[in-house]
């Protein structure tokens, strides 16, 4: 699939040779099957889409929707630069929920400097986003303890944040339009997020706000290396991540003001706490009423991941003193504490990338791929989470869905197909891999979800996953391969189940990860690597020590039957205790698994 440089383009099915544009239209064959499962969310997303349609983003005929933002901003450019200052500058939080570091804050506050203005920081819930994005409870909590911190930090420097619920999420660029009227303010500065509901979303907020006089340049924020600068040779997008990496290390070298901390914002300027007296007395809203937490849930995530951006930075700076010398040697032991644990802070834009990658670079004598292994280790996989966004932005086709409402018009959108009601998304990067039988046995994925597979190691994982709302990666590895090959049950099913339980749920990195356990992704690695989950047991946990804290029911089994307790003398504890036995058999369904890859990837 790629040649030696990584660069390749994802081949598609057979269909394709014979797609007309009619044809574009098409639910995927297996469309009905994934709705049922779940898989597609038919509340919000059409069926899934063919093959052919991934084919025509791959080749231009479709849009996409990094292309409509650009395509916005290019139109409306004469209409932008005319604006001239009003009486304040909006700065419209979303996953960059921090003052350090934060690119169009920055932003608006120089513009409200230059012209003695104030800046207001104004936040939307979108509880229809929460639901369409399947955000899980504890990080919809998370968000909300992240606002009422970043309300007080901002409030210290006079900056009021206005937090609004809005019920339906296709009405939010019309309130934000009418916001800025409302408080006649002409600039709005905001992140990009690379989802393409969001980027759609923001292509028309681009329009909007050009209509009624007010100028909103997006800016890229959210990854170290913007999307799309890193090319190949050929011109084309690197779809292999070590090319890809050593690609990022260079432009990083030749471009270091990509590393270059974007200025806090100070005091506000102009007189906010007199002309806005009444945003400072705005109130995080609670949990909308679809996600919900108990109380005893509540006080475990508030200890466990305390909110805001000096958390963060306490835990960066912790990490980089006591363990990231070590990182490359232990990162993927599943006993102890030898990550830095700062995914949820990423994922809210608590801490910037960005940051990150400046303080270990500083902490490793400021190299990046010099010096200290561990440091350099710990600095490429947070150049993962840059990488997966890449990814996403470049084949839009692996998102959840297109929203009907979020279209730009037709003339946009598909000019050459004259499509107008696209079907569904939710594709693999491998299209060819929607081929593939899955099972979609409703039991064996309960059992996987609850934690109750008879493998201790599959089972340890996915009840820390219930009770932290996060996992090890190396478990996050185990569990998806064990779901897609073991069980061979739709990989996407487990996706949508990790966004609904994960506090640091983040649809790209989410979607990378299990496009690597189930090689329906990017991973060059052909589908035969199956993960053993008594190997990896054995080798990450070698004394069960994570097993046994998971999963009580095998805390008195000694020695190594910890990993394998039926077949290896413990059965009797384990089913005094109530432990299940193996639901499949590794082997039998590795050949399974590998002979219904080989059909569809293959045959
Ligand atoms: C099936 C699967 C699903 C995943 N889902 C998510 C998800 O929803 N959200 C998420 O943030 N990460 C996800 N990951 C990646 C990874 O497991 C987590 O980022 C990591 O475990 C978080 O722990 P940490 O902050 O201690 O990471 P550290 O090891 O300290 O790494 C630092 C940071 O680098 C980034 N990073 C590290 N590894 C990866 C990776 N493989 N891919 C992308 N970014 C990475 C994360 O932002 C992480 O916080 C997934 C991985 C797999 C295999």
């Amino acid at each position: 699939m790629s040649n030696s440089n990584g660069d390749s383009s994802p081949k598609t099915a057979p269909e394709s040779k014979k797609a007309k544009p009619q044809d574009l239209r098409q639910p995927h064959p297996n469309a009905q099957q994934t709705e049922e499962f779940g898989i597609v969310l038919r509340d919000f997303y059409p069926p899934e889409m063919s093959n052919d349609r991934c084919k025509a983003y791959n080749d231009g005929t479709i849009e996409r929707p990094i292309d409509t933002l650009e395509k916005a901003c290019k139109d409306t450019a004469d209409k932008r630069r005319a604006v001239t200052p009003g009486k304040a500058v909006v700065h419209w939080f979303k996953t960059d929920l921090r003052l350090q570091d934060n690119r169009a804050l920055s932003t608006a506050f120089q513009i409200a400097k230059d012209n003695q203005i104030p800046v207001i920081g104004v936040y939307i819930v979108s509880p229809e986003d929460f639901e369409a994005h399947l955000t899980s409870p504890a990080r919809v909590d998370f968000t909300l303890r992240t606002l009422k911190q970043l309300q007080k930090d901002l409030s210290e420097l006079d900056i009021p944040l206005y937090v609004e619920t809005q019920e339906k999420r296709k009405n939010i660029p019309t309130r934000i339009v009418e916001l800025c009227q409302q408080w006649e303010a002409k600039h709005l500065c905001a992140n990009l997020e690379y989802e393409v509901d969001e980027l759609r979303r923001d292509a028309k907020v681009v329009r909007r706000c050009a209509d009624h006089d007010i100028d909103f340049t997006p800016s890229h924020d959210t990854c170290v290396v913007t999307p799309g600068l890193l090319i190949t040779g050929a011109g084309k997008q690197y779809a292999v991540y070590t090319p890809w990496f050593r690609s990022w290390l260079r432009f990083l070298k030749e471009n270091p003001d990509y590393l270059e901390m974007s200025e806090d914002p100070g005091t506000n300027p102009g007189d906010a706490r007199k002309q806005f007296a009444d945003l400072f007395d705005c109130k995080i809203p609670d949990m909308p009423s679809s996600k919900s937490l108990s109380e005893k849930e509540k006080k475990r995530f508030e200890e466990l991941y305390p909110a805001g951006e000096h958390e963060a930075t306490r835990r960066l700076e912790k990490f980089l003193k006591e363990k990231c010398g070590d990182y490359d040697k232990n990162r993927s032991m599943l006993p102890g504490e030898n990550t830095s644990a700062l995914s949820p802070y990423f994922a809210s834009g608590a801490i910037s990338a960005r940051t990150a990658v400046v303080t270990a670079k500083r902490a490793n004598k400021n190299h990046l791929d010099r010096y200290d292994q561990g440091h350099m280790t710990w600095i490429s996989e947070v150049a993962w989470r840059d990488f997966y966004r890449h990814v996403l932005v470049h084949w839009p086709f692996i998102w959840y869905g297109v929203l009907y409402y979020l279209l730009p018009p037709p003339s946009i959108h598909s000019r050459k197909s004259g499509l107008t009601d696209p079907p569904s998304m939710n594709k693999c990067f491998k299209p060819e891999a929607t081929n593939i039988e899955w099972e979609y046995d409703a039991d064996q994925f309960q059992a996987w979800s609850e934690g109750k597979t008879g493998f201790p190691i599959v089972d340890a994982a996915m009840r820390q996953l219930k009770h932290c709302a996060w996992m090890h990666n190396r478990t996050r590895m185990v569990v998806s391969s064990f779901l897609s090959k073991d069980l061979m049950i739709d990989w996407r099913r487990g996706e949508r189940f990790f966004m609904e339980h994960l506090i640091d749920g983040d649809f790209a990195s989410n979607h990378g990860g299990w496009g690597f356990g189930s090689s329906t992704g990017v991973d060059p690695q052909p589908y035969f690597r199956i993960f053993n989950p008594l190997r990896q047991s054995e080798r990450f946990d070698p004394d069960g020590e994570y097993i046994r804290h998971w999963v009580p029911e095998l805390r008195d089994v000694k020695g190594n039957a910890i990993h394998e307790p039926y077949s290896r003398g413990a059965g009797a504890i384990a089913q005094k205790n109530g432990y299940p036995r193996p639901i499949v058999e590794h082997a039998a369904s590795r050949d399974r698994a590998l002979a219904r890859y080989k059909s569809a990837l293959q045959g």
